[in-house]
């Protein structure tokens, strides 16, 4: 590469989207910078996964307990101001410690908000910075309501740093951190209310499958509003009233879930020609850019694959692959586990029951309920169905489960998806007994 530039790689965005793959680019000689305008790590670490399952831990114990049947006696409670410190000692740690790793293999940060002066040239404030490639890893920011009242409205980064528990809470929005929220805050104490703008949760997980997960967090007490617009939110003393079509609603705290929009405003995108929309920028079978030394990375690209932590990494690591010449072909992703990290956790991979239902020369299904499964019943689980999809080869290639570790089946299973083993080769695995791998792998034969 050329040294008419200051670097060979700049990455706009310190987070999954770049720091997962950076680090190989400097090992094979490249020099490269990262250019951030927060906290280093990105969302993942500082305001999303991590914050959340570590306030998560704690409701998911307790939510155990409730189901326990008396076992445990169920006297346990969530200090959240407590909780709360916790999640902040362990993730102030993050930023720190992906810094000084990226630091330690030889990348520069650049701090501030980055923004295009031409394809090879980033202006960060009153500084110009020239690099051969630019990966645009910026990731995606909360969309909020326009409605009135909207600034008593908060987001998930917001909810992440909750200082105690509301008494009543509205959630809008039956998404994923809709969901999540509504979980951990109904089994911390909260009295939640999601408010849905049509009748389904999660579009992307079957709807059967949504419609369970809804029912199991109504019956800890989460009130569902199906087919409501939220139209105003207004301030009454220290509370709220959210007003809907359906009636109005009283809160001691509303949170916006209503998705995520691309952090594609501010880079001056249009000035280079490079395409993008609401949905994130477009990429071609090399995630390059209409500009092809440029590439996007993460969250920041419109794509079919699940905006997630693990496919962040996958691409920063193709991307960088394919600057190094290591990597030809076209990005072929593999099967992307995802999983609503509710109690009982919804977890998938792989071919879905509609595209099974779509082509039966293709596809055998088969259902079955887990939840009365002795090993589920030794962990005080309290819902467990599961559909595994086959190919006429035998093979296993989708998977959906509703259950406390459904997360932890679909990661057990998702070789056999990915590299198509058959129930004779899984076999020759002697796993571990009891766990709930052991259970997971057994009903595959
Ligand atoms: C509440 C929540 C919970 C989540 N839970 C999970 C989960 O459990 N599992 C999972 O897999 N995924 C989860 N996700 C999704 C996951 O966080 C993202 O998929 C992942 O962080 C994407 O990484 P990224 O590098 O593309 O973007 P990000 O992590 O968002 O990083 C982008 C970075 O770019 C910076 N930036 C933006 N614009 C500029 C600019 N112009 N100049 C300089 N810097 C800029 C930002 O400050 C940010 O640090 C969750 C998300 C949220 C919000
Ligand atoms: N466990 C995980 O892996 C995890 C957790 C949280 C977030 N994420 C990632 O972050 C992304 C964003 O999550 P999210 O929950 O913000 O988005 P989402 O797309 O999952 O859900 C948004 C929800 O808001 C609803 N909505 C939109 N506009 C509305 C309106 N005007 N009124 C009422 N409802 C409205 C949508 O119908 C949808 O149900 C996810 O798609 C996922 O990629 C992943």
């Amino acid at each position: 590469m050329s040294h008419t530039f200051d670097y060979d790689v700049l990455f706009i965005g310190a987070g999954h989207g770049s720091f997962d793959g950076a680090p190989a680019l400097t090992a094979a000689g490249k020099r490269v910078a990262f250019v951030e305008e927060d906290r280093v790590g990105g969302t993942c670490p500082n305001w999303g996964c991590n914050a959340k399952i570590i306030l998560e831990a704690p409701a998911k114990v307790l939510q155990t307990i409730k189901q326990s049947d008396g076992v445990i006696t169920d006297t346990a409670k969530i200090d959240w101001p407590k909780a709360m410190q916790r999640k902040q000692k362990i993730v102030d740690g993050f930023a720190p410690a992906i810094r000084a790793g990226m630091e330690s293999a030889g990348i520069d940060f650049i701090f501030g908000h980055a923004s295009f002066v031409d394809e090879h040239t980033v202006a960060v404030g009153d500084r110009q910075v020239t690099a051969d490639k630019i990966v645009i890893a910026t990731g995606q920011h909360s969309h909020r309501l326009a409605i009135p009242g909207k600034e008593f409205l908060h987001d998930s980064k917001d909810f992440l740093s909750i200082p105690d528990v509301p008494g009543k809470m509205v959630i809008i929005g039956a998404g994923f951190i809709g969901l999540e929220a509504a979980s951990i805050m109904q089994t911390a104490g909260s009295q939640v209310t999601v408010i849905m703008r049509g009748s389904e949760a999660l579009p992307a997980f079957d709807k059967a499958y949504s419609d369970q997960l809804m029912k199991h967090l109504a019956a800890q007490g989460v009130v569902f509003i199906k087919n409501s617009q939220v139209q105003s939110v207004e301030e009454n003393g220290s509370a709220y009233t959210v007003s809907t079509s359906t009636g109005s609603y009283p809160a001691d705290y509303v949170l916006d879930a209503t998705g995520r929009i691309p952090n594609t405003d501010g880079l001056n995108l249009d000035t280079l020609g490079i395409n993008y929309d609401e949905k994130g920028i477009e990429v071609n079978e090399f995630l390059q850019t209409s500009q092809p030394n440029i590439y996007a990375s993460g969250d920041v690209i419109k794509k079919e694959q699940p905006k997630l932590t693990p496919t962040a990494t996958f691409e920063s690591q193709y991307i960088v692959a394919h600057i190094l010449g290591e990597e030809t072909e076209a990005i072929n992703y593999p099967a992307i586990a995802e999983n609503v990290f509710a109690t009982p956790r919804l977890a998938k991979a792989g071919v879905t029951i509609a595209e099974a239902k779509a082509a039966p020369d293709k596809y055998d299904i088969v259902q079955q309920q887990v939840a009365d499964d002795w090993y589920r019943l030794v962990d005080f689980e309290s819902a467990g169905q599961r559909t595994l999809i086959y190919n006429k080869n035998k093979q296993l290639v989708g998977v959906i489960e509703i259950s406390d570790k459904a997360d932890d089946v679909v990661n057990a299973l998702l070789p056999a998806i990915e590299f198509g083993y058959t129930a004779e080769q899984l076999k020759r695995l002697v796993t571990i007994f009891p766990t709930i791998g052991y259970s997971a792998l057994g009903y595959l034969g």
